[in-house]
């Protein structure tokens, strides 16, 4: 398990960010300012608002990088000073919070059967419906962004899961980046356990995590393309207000851009009070390699929406 820098607890008082640490570090006077006037939130008493800012902070950082990249390189440009100064400051902020391993502790508690069970069970429950389960020779499937190893412990006779994150909570769940999931195993390599092709893969609450539009997408293109086609099965999770509350996305977005990348089929969807669900089948794996664009687009304005979009 790999050591956590900032040990967090859930108790009545989760463990708030302490302001003389963050003043340590802090070199300019525009972060001091930010502190003083509160832009660093110090009452986390909640996961879920750990979780909210967590995502808040890492879609400015994604904003912010694309504004980089695309601005030239020149090292004296007050726009370019000003946007890295954010930059640190967002970082100093996400260490504040307790950085990923705090973010995910709070997914984990979200998780918990007592907060209405792990998403898996939906996922398994349709399996069945569609005699997919039980099955005769053992399934691959990719959980990404796997915070527990027995999400699919009660099925392990019929699935064979490997399990990644970017920072793993676990042994058993191999620290990877999903991009870097090859499609198949290079060179019969056996030292490589995990690659694809797979049966399913399981985005479930990974492509909201990501804070870059077009990676967004991208995720959904790498799906396709560790899938097996016919019947590679997706398996999507999202935050019900990115579908129902968002300016520039909305569930027919969603189904348009995923038929452009080849997932032609939506077996079964769900909306619960707090998530959406979609289960896909993969029944063009070459179709992505020419998508149609997906811009981000106003869909729908109104007071108290929000901003999420996918992007191809
Ligand atoms: C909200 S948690 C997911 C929780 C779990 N899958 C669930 O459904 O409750 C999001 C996780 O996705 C992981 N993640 C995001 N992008 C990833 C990527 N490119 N590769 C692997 N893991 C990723 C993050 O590290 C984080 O632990």
């Amino acid at each position: 398990m790999p050591k956590s820098k900032k040990p967090v607890t859930f108790t009545n008082s989760f463990k708030k960010p302490n302001p003389s640490q963050i003043n340590n570090k802090i070199k300019t006077p525009a972060l001091k300012q930010l502190i003083q006037n509160g832009g660093i939130k110090q009452n986390y008493k909640n996961p879920n608002s750990i979780i909210r800012e967590y995502h808040n902070l890492n879609k400015r950082k994604a904003i912010i990088k694309s504004k980089l990249d695309s601005l030239p390189n020149k090292q004296n440009d007050t726009q370019i000073k000003v946007l890295i100064l954010e930059q640190t400051e967002i970082d100093l902020k996400l260490d504040a919070l307790g950085g990923l391993d705090a973010y995910q502790k709070s997914s984990l508690l979200g998780q918990s059967t007592k907060k209405g069970g792990d998403t898996s069970r939906y996922l398994i429950k349709h399996l069945f419906n569609i005699n997919f389960l039980p099955s005769l020779n053992p399934i691959k499937l990719l959980d990404v962004g796997s915070l527990s190893p027995n999400n699919y412990e009660k099925e392990k006779k019929w699935i064979k899961t490997d399990c990644i994150d970017l920072n793993s909570q676990h042994p058993k769940i191999s620290k990877l980046d999903f991009f870097d999931v090859p499609l198949s195993n290079p060179d019969n390599n056996s030292e490589i356990s995990v690659h694809g092709p797979y049966d399913i893969v399981s985005l479930s609450l990974v492509v909201n995590f990501e804070g870059d539009i077009h990676k967004r997408g991208q995720m959904l293109i790498h799906a396709a393309k560790l899938l097996i086609e016919k019947p590679g099965i997706l398996f999507l999770v999202l935050p019900l207000p990115c579908i129902t509350n968002s300016r520039y996305f909305n569930e027919q977005r969603l189904l348009d851009i995923a038929c452009a990348v080849g997932f032609e089929e939506l077996l079964s969807s769900h909306h619960s009070t707090k998530l959406a669900y979609y289960i896909f089948r993969l029944s063009n794996k070459q179709k992505h390699v020419s998508h149609p664009q997906f811009k981000k687009t106003l869909l729908k304005d109104g007071p108290g929406k929000n901003n999420f979009c996918i992007a191809l």
